[in-house]
């Protein structure tokens, strides 16, 4: 199995290749680009650690021997915010970069599975898309765009909240990874209750943890160890599903035909060529209902601006 980290100089990149050294498969391969001249720097030292994972660092412009050969392609690659700005904000740099990124996939790797990490995602997956079709390779169960912080996130904050063990604690994050777009499905949390006025502080929380940590760090960038955890589970479970494990099941942001809308944030089960099932996300409250059909005008104009851009 090979994984290919793009953008793994990067504050993310780095977090999530350590945790993908130490938790990949024995005999797996980890292949790290970035366009930072570090990076071969990065896998030397991630080689040393005693792991059965082989890991190559390519810089500069290509990234094409990176890709040779990949079952898996992170991308991380691009820039992060700062206090002020929104996700939307970093469209201008990102989409060129995914872009050209996912041209070389096509290229060289296009039976892939590709989860993008880069944001605003909303957009980035529909870009990746337009791209893979216009070289005539998409296939939409192999395209994720990895929401997944915001699942583990929630896990924490509801852990934290109730006194729960955060072991114990599952929740389905729908729609997209963007503000009103982040919808936890806290009515479903097994084993908890919660106020209206619990529903309503917890739901604008997990929303605008992006912005807490982008605050926090006062213009050092965004959630990087956090995001490489998400990353790492959510790359660790494609690999599962790849390997033909039964039951892996994740919330991720995918073209699986919604009625909401062409890329939406669901469960799906994963297996040998990405997304195996698009599982129901089941029944919600009024408070999720009305917040899911509010989000959808953003999140299809987020969408339309990544199509638009490749056309
Ligand atoms: N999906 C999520 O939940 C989530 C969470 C956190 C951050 N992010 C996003 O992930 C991205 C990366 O964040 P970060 O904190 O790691 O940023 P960072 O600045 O620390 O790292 C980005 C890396 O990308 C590299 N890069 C830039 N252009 C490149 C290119 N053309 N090819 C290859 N590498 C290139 C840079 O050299 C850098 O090493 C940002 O867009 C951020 O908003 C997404
Ligand atoms: O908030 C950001 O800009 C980064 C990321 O999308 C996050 O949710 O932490």
């Amino acid at each position: 199995m090979k994984v290919a980290v793009l953008g793994a100089a990067g504050g993310i990149g780095q977090a999530l290749a350590l945790l993908l050294k130490t938790q990949l498969p024995a005999g797996s391969k980890l292949s790290l680009y970035d366009i930072a001249p570090v990076t071969p720097g990065v896998a030397v030292d991630l080689s040393h650690i005693p792991t059965d994972v082989e890991v190559t660092g390519f810089a500069g412009e290509d990234p094409t021997p990176a890709l040779v050969d990949a079952d898996v392609v992170l991308i991380s690659a691009g820039v992060a915010r700062k206090p002020g700005m929104d996700r939307s904000d970093l469209f201008n740099i990102n989409a060129g970069i995914v872009r050209n990124l996912i041209e070389k996939v096509a290229a060289t790797c296009p039976k892939a599975l590709i989860g993008v990490i880069t944001n605003p995602v909303n957009t980035t997956v529909a870009i990746a898309a337009e791209v893979l079709k216009k070289a005539g390779v998409y296939d939409k169960n192999r395209l994720f765009g990895v929401t997944t912080l915001d699942v583990i996130r929630s896990e924490t904050f509801i852990a934290d909240l109730k006194g729960l063990n955060v072991a114990d604690v599952n929740i389905n994050v729908i729609g997209g990874h963007s503000g009103v777009t982040i919808l936890p499905l806290l009515s479903q949390v097994e084993g908890v209750s919660f106020t209206d006025e619990e529903v309503a502080a917890l739901t604008t929380r997990i929303q605008n943890a992006g912005t807490e940590v982008v605050e926090a760090k006062a213009g050092g960038g965004s959630a990087t160890l956090s995001m490489g955890q998400a990353a790492c589970r959510f790359g660790l479970s494609l690999v599962r599903g790849l390997q033909g494990e039964a039951n892996v099941v994740e919330c991720a942001y995918v073209d699986g035909g919604s009625e909401h809308a062409e890329f939406f944030a669901q469960p799906v089960v994963l297996g040998k060529n990405g997304v195996e099932k698009v599982l129901s996300y089941g029944e919600v409250s009024a408070f999720e209902a009305n917040a899911r059909d509010a989000m959808l005008d953003t999140l299809k104009g987020d969408i339309n601006l990544g199509v638009e851009f490749v056309k």
